[in-house]
């Protein structure tokens, strides 16, 4: 299902409001219709000096539908602004739930600015398709219809040249904007994209670019990128206005034929001259109604470019995998089986994971030691669900990985990545992420326990944690995992910044809390792995060596080496 098919159930699912608008829209557009015929009218019976009633009536009617008009005015903006922010809250709810699953393959192919400028902007753009895509064609024909109806019955000629006019308002002057529209607004696409990208360029990389004395160059680029931005805006506001006049002058000419036309049927004694202003005033209101259709081609067209850049940065509903429905229980430690697995990262010739076999059983503690690039991360991802292996099988809890629902995998998890990302606020806003009720108490305990005691849950805490020092963003990570309810630890080299002392006793700790639990450990040091059930060596996506400690340090292979040369580092 691509976005507009998404878009056109979600308007579905607002059928209601939407209903209620058209109808609001319609009697708007009728009253508006009826009141300035009927103030055209009043003035010319005025010429005759009618009886007084005949004005009463017509004055009452006349602030009659001012008022009917303006009401429905209202109901209609009301119900179809509620039925549009629906459907954009629907859109980008079910755009995110596409996303998120792929989102680790997803950000290898695309920039996380160009990703930021589809998000945003994109999903903004659709916003529109109801509003002046779908809605006015609907109110126009109703409107023109009832009003060309009503015309006929004071002249079949009269009723004739509005349906002329209603087909230049409606399809000449859109078909004359839509020339040249692509263009001018695929620009405009393509610079917003660029500005999205250098903008997180900058940011992401902002102390690196001004230590390397880049910072003034890229900013040169930014806004220079930003410079052509507006200009492409522009052009592309100048063409819409000018579409925009094209349909005023359009009308108003049409108008003007009413005039003329009206003037020679009443010449010729076809129709009374109390009629004229009145059908005169009835045109122009009508068309004035059909503005709305001289900007339908711009809108429509960047709706639907907006929905194909959306649907092809996720794979539609069909194409995903129906969503699996297994679920991990929390009740037991998590057991974990790749069977012969591979992996290999889109676009990469090289295998990440080259055949990979490894039990983890239910409560045992593993750790995954190797140099660096040798695949231990790409494990603790395959475990997440974060991405599929490419060969091979990975069960957890005897259930092939494939048919195991994420957000369950991810709730039986607890885990510390190498880079944890923290958000703007305070200890507690980062401790509480996963939105469990813990007390404070419960909270300051877990930091006592990282060894993060004089830290207090109201601290700031800055964007990507810019405040903390590396070690601090460790053990915070590790007190959220420990907060968690998970039976599976996954711990990816999670206290290679601390000090020996804490490191151990953080490892502690974390080994207490784990005791009944499955742990797996990627560990870039050799120290205090005397109590692991086993320990897997990785080399090149593969394991070359595996055993207890024990065990290996017998065999005297590679691991033993790597012992003896961490030693003779430590102390040479
Ligand atoms: N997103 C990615 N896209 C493409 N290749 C990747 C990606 N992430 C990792 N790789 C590659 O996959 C291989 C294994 O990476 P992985 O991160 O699993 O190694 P690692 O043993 O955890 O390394 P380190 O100890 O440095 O963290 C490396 O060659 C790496 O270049």
């Amino acid at each position: 299902m691509n976005e507009l098919a998404v878009l056109s159930k979600a308007m579905m699912m607002e059928r209601k409001d939407i209903a209620l608008s058209i109808v609001g829209g319609f009697i708007a557009g009728i009253a508006g219709v009826v009141l300035f015929s009927a103030s055209g009218y009043l003035i010319s019976q005025t010429v005759f000096a009618p009886p007084l009633y005949t004005l009463i009536v017509l004055t009452a009617l006349v602030k009659l539908l001012g008022l009917l008009r303006a009401a429905s005015r209202y109901g209609e903006r009301l119900y179809s602004h509620r039925a549009t922010f629906s459907i954009l809250s629907r859109l980008r709810s079910s755009y995110f739930s596409r996303l998120i699953p792929v989102m680790p393959g997803l950000l290898n192919k695309k920039r996380s600015g160009d990703l930021l400028s589809r998000i945003v902007g994109d999903v903004e753009s659709l916003q529109h398709y109801f509003l002046r895509v779908a809605y006015p064609p609907i109110m126009v024909i109703m409107v023109f219809l009832t009003t060309v109806l009503m015309t006929s019955l004071f002249s079949v000629w009269m009723a004739g040249l509005f349906v002329l006019g209603m087909l230049v308002a409606a399809f000449v002057v859109p078909g004359i904007v839509l020339i040249g529209q692509r263009r001018i607004f695929g620009r405009v696409r393509q610079q917003r994209a660029a500005v999205s990208m250098e903008v997180t360029e900058v940011l992401y990389g902002f102390r690196d670019l001004k230590v390397y004395g880049q910072l003034q160059e890229r900013e040169r680029q930014l806004k220079q990128a930003s410079d052509v931005l507006t200009a492409e805006q522009q052009r592309a506001a100048v063409h819409l206005l000018r579409g925009q006049s094209m349909h005023a002058f359009a009308t108003l000419f049409i108008s003007w034929g009413v005039l003329a036309l009206g003037a020679y049927l009443v010449a010729e004694g076809e129709l009374a001259g109390v009629f004229l202003a009145m059908l005169v005033m009835a045109s122009l209101t009508l068309f004035e109604e059909t503005a709305a259709m001289a900007t339908l081609p711009a809108y429509k067209e960047a709706s639907e470019h907006a929905a194909n850049r959306l649907a092809e940065s996720v794979p539609s509903a069909e194409e995903q995998v129906l969503h699996p429905s297994g679920l991990l229980s929390d009740d037991e430690a998590v057991s974990a089986e790749l069977s012969g697995v591979s992996f290999r990262y889109e676009g990469e010739w090289r295998p990440a994971l080259n055949d990979v076999t490894l039990t983890l059983p239910p409560g045992s503690k593993t750790a995954v030691v190797g140099p660096s690039g040798s695949g231990k991360s790409t494990i603790v991802e395959l475990l997440l669900k974060l991405r599929l292996p490419t060969d091979g099988e990975l069960r957890l809890n005897d259930t092939p990985v494939r048919e195991l629902d994420e957000s369950s995998v991810w709730r039986s998890a607890r885990v510390v990545l190498q880079q944890g990302h923290f958000f703007r606020g305070t200890v507690r806003d980062n401790l509480l992420l996963d939105g469990d009720s813990h007390t404070d108490e419960e909270l300051s305990a877990v930091l006592a326990q990282v060894q993060l005691h004089s830290m207090k849950l109201t601290d700031a805490v800055y964007e990507k944690g810019e405040n903390l020092s590396d070690g601090e963003k460790q053990r915070l990570a590790v007190a959220r995992a420990c907060l968690r309810k998970g039976r599976l630890w996954l711990l990816d080299e999670p206290t290679s910044s601390m000090d020996y002392v804490t490191e151990q006793r953080v490892l502690k700790h974390l080994h207490e809390q784990a005791a009944e639990d499955t742990l797996l450990l990627i560990s870039h040091r050799l120290t205090g792995l005397e109590d692991m059930d086993q320990i897997v060596v990785m080399d090149q996506g593969r394991i070359v060596e595996r055993g207890t400690y024990a065990e290996l340090m017998q065999r005297q292979g590679i691991f033993y080496e790597m012992k003896q040369i961490e030693r003779q580092l430590v102390s040479p």
